[in-house]
């Protein structure tokens, strides 16, 4: 079993350093049909440079690494109780090793078990087969996307396209309304699984198992594959783009199953993923416990140049937009001055906050004082060193929208200028920047290697009895890149794309599968 745990802790190293050659490929199909200069082109020249940074450096592509699935096929006869506790140590050690987060979080405590196992963690499914070598797939999918995932009961009324039927039309309509939910909140541009019928549980199931497909296949059913097809033709017209920037890219993947229902029910589920589509799979000879081959590794050949990855850093002028430098603590004037569109190159202490925090900070003192400060949504991968010292392994933002019921009033109780995040925020958020002066900025989401380089010192933390992802880490940054997405005087961004994709997902209410 020793040689299988190692076969797995390589899994789950791989899976969580190294984007799969098909992934890789559809996100460099992205970068080609941006306009150079674009917020859309910046951004995915960041995540470009932030995957060939993971790799180099074997630490997560994003900090995130999500609730690990495994599926698995077994030869009839495999002690499967073994496996499992091997498996459970391997993700264990890779824990240790920082190449997950420790993310399992007990639902009525809050408590972090910190390694990764608790009650429903890791996922692990196995399924008989009639070969002779095992079969593991892993899929480590974040939660800011997983939030976006969602289920339909047709028939129902969608925002812009109308009524959804019993039929393939309806169907249809249902999966470009779930590109237009997402907008850029988990991660634009995405892969969608989707599956049709079941019930509520085994509907979710074959959404999530068709992205274990490869991003170029072909559906074996025509009429799936035609739907496929359409959904990545129109859905990529709603130009939300890449973090919700706007752009021509949108979705970057479309898979679709469908299974028998009963009669009184019909579902469409989606699992929506990031561009950070963290998934690998092996096959393991049962009597070694050796790895045989990759499942997901063939794709491109090895001499492939790499791309030149001119991030937000070294591309100032984005669409008439400039690039300013701030050092904090920031004054209310500094801000005041900025406006949507401008890439702001942050120096200086910034603070992570996110859930706990925010709900704590309601009504609790601040550890530090936040005057002029800036506030990061973030969960960092945190180790230590040999010398006992914070080490920095990953660092990208979260998806800001869930602090929407406590932004606005810590911005005010506290003097915070700037809140750092993805995804963007809502209205009350936009009217708290307004009347304190404050700013939002994205970041780009996933881009975990490319921010934690920006990070210079760890300059220690607080409330680390919320867990590492939910504390406090301060945190010195050195050109840390992100747009203004939301400014002082009341403009939004996510509000500008969220309503003209609307407009545009209208455009598509007409009946197409008949
Ligand atoms: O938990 C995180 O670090 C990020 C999360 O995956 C998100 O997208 O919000
Ligand atoms: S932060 Fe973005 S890239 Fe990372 S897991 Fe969440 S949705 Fe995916």
């Amino acid at each position: 079993m020793e040689a299988f745990k190692q076969s797995i802790l390589e899994l789950i190293t791989e899976t969580s350093t190294n984007l799969p050659p098909d992934v890789r490929e559809a996100i460099r199909a992205a970068r080609e049909k941006e306009d150079a200069g674009t917020r859309a082109a910046l951004a995915l020249a960041t995540i470009s440079q932030n995957i060939d940074m993971a790799e180099e450096n074997v630490s997560p592509i994003c900090q995130d690494t999500g609730l690990p699935t495994f599926e698995i096929h077994v030869p009839v006869g495999a002690n499967q109780i073994r496996m499992t506790a091997a498996i459970r140590e391997a993700v264990a050690e890779a824990t240790r090793l920082g190449k997950l987060r420790p993310n399992s979080v007990d639902s009525l405590t809050g408590e972090n078990s910190g390694d990764n196992l608790g009650e429903g963690t890791p996922v692990i499914h196995f399924t008989q087969w009639e070969k002779d070598e095992i079969e593991v797939r892993l899929i480590l999918k974040g939660g800011g996307c997983e939030n976006k995932n969602i289920q339909y009961s047709l028939p129902c009324e969608l925002p812009g396209l109308g009524r959804a039927g019993r039929d393939l039309d309806g169907i249809r309509k249902c999966i470009l309304h779930s590109v237009y939910q997402a907008q850029g909140q988990g991660c634009s541009a995405g892969f969608i699984g989707v599956g049709i019928g079941g019930d509520r549980t085994t509907g979710y199931e074959l959404a999530k198992k068709q992205l274990f497909r490869k991003v170029n296949d072909t559906n074996p059913n025509p009429e799936l594959a035609k739907l496929e097809e359409y959904i990545m033709e129109k859905a990529n017209t709603l130009s939300i783009g890449t973090m919700g920037f706007g752009g021509n890219t949108t979705l970057l993947g479309c898979k679709i199953g469908s299974m028998n229902r009963i009669p009184a029910s019909f579902f469409v589920s989606v699992a929506y993923n990031c561009w950070a589509f963290r998934r690998q799979g092996v096959t393991i000879d049962p009597e070694t416990g050796k790895i045989k081959e990759w499942l997901y590794k063939d794709e491109i050949p090895a001499d492939t140049p790499k791309q030149k990855n001119d991030g937000l850093t070294v591309a100032p002028q984005t669409e008439g937009s400039r690039q300013i430098e701030l050092t904090t603590p920031i004054t209310e004037e500094q801000i005041r001055q900025l406006k949507v569109g401008d890439v702001v190159i942050l120096n200086g202490l910034i603070h992570t906050g996110r859930d706990a925090l925010h709900k704590y900070l309601i009504d609790h003192d601040s550890p530090v004082d936040l005057e002029g400060g800036v506030i990061y949504h973030c969960g960092p991968v945190m180790l230590k060193d040999k010398d006992g010292n914070w080490e920095v392994k990953a660092a990208g933002p979260t998806t800001s929208i869930r602090e929407e019921p406590y932004q606005a009033d810590i911005i005010k109780k506290f003097g915070v200028r700037a809140v750092i995040g993805k995804g963007g925020m809502g209205k009350k958020t936009l009217q708290a920047l307004k009347e304190h002066g404050a700013v939002y900025l994205n970041a780009i989401g996933g881009a975990a290697q490319y921010y934690a380089d920006c990070i210079t010192q760890v300059d220690g933390v607080d409330m680390m009895e919320f867990g590492i992802p939910e504390a406090m880490w301060h945190l010195h940054v050195k050109g840390f890149a992100a747009i203004v997405t939301m400014d002082a005087h009341g403009n939004s961004l996510h509000e500008d794309v969220e309503k003209s994709s609307l407009e545009k997902l209208a455009e598509l209410k007409e009946p197409v599968f008949k």
